[in-house]
């Protein structure tokens, strides 16, 4: 058993149940091409099965929805992208927040400045923020480029723009567009439910702040660090978290019947 006894109790005595999980790093290995990086193996039966018994699932990635979307090749499932400012639903309807003209300028400036000091083909631009990604350079230009491309975006940092490093790269975003915000709505919205969230990076450490302290906090990585979770699971474990978590949502329906 994955899930703590107590949180696996009130799981199995819920209504309603919540679970929001990240793609990168949590449902798929790191790859240095970010189109190819396909979930893990039992990934895509887990989360059928966790939707089949009755939760609702939400995947939460710093990526655009449709890309998760295909990636993961799920019919009927709910993502929210670009760190849950867009939102996705099960019907595929997808809503994404806009920017105003300064934030669009603030971009487009953040634009020019990072793409002489990337190497080409490392700078993902997103709707509501710019990547960029060391992953697939050799381990000796990382520290430079992130170095160069941190200078380059500094200027730019104020009240509404801000800089977050991520697992293999850096992102310049603005400040209201974070998983916690994501997390805090989905909670709101699902105030009668037993929720979890499980993600593997520095960003989803935001979603596990905004988590109620009768929810679950599940950090996906390989060895310990600081984290607001209270669970640490590996990357290879999270197949059968979500057989584990399915398990009890189909015994709670057979119970009901
Ligand atoms: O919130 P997530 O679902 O974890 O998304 C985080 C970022 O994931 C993608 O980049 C990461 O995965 C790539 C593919 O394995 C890898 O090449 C890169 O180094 C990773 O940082 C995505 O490209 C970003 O937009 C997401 O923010």
């Amino acid at each position: 058993m994955l899930l703590p006894e107590a949180f696996r109790h009130r799981l199995a005595r819920a209504r309603h149940a919540l679970f929001m999980i990240d793609y990168d790093g949590t449902l798929a290995a790191f790859r240095a091409r970010r189109d190819l990086a396909y979930p893990d193996g039992g990934v895509r039966e887990g989360l059928e099965r966790v939707i089949a018994s009755g939760t609702r699932l939400v995947v939460i990635s710093g990526r655009e929805a449709a890309e998760v979307s295909s990636l993961l090749g799920i019919a009927g499932l709910e993502i929210w992208g670009c760190h849950g400012a867009q939102r996705r639903t099960a019907d595929g309807e997808s809503f994404l927040p806009s920017l105003t003209a300064e934030q669009q300028n603030l971009l487009a400036e953040a634009e020019t400045r990072a793409l002489p000091v990337l190497p080409e083909g490392t700078l993902e631009r997103k709707p509501l923020s710019l990547a960029g990604h060391f992953r697939s350079l050799p381990p000796g230009a990382r520290a430079e480029a992130a170095r160069d491309l941190r200078q380059a975006w500094e200027p730019l940092v104020g009240d509404d723009g801000e800089l977050r490093p991520f697992d293999g790269g850096l992102e310049f975003r603005f400040r209201r567009h974070h998983k916690g915000r994501a997390v805090a709505t989905l909670i709101d919205e699902e105030r009668e439910a037993v929720a979890a969230y499980a993600g593997d990076d520095e960003t989803d450490e935001d979603a596990f702040r905004a988590l109620r302290p009768s929810d679950l906090a599940i950090l996906v990585a390989e060895s310990d660090r600081p984290t607001a979770a209270s669970l640490r699971l590996r990357r290879r474990d999270v197949p059968a978290l979500l057989d584990e978590w399915a398990a009890i949502g189909e015994k709670r329906r057979e119970g009901k019947r």
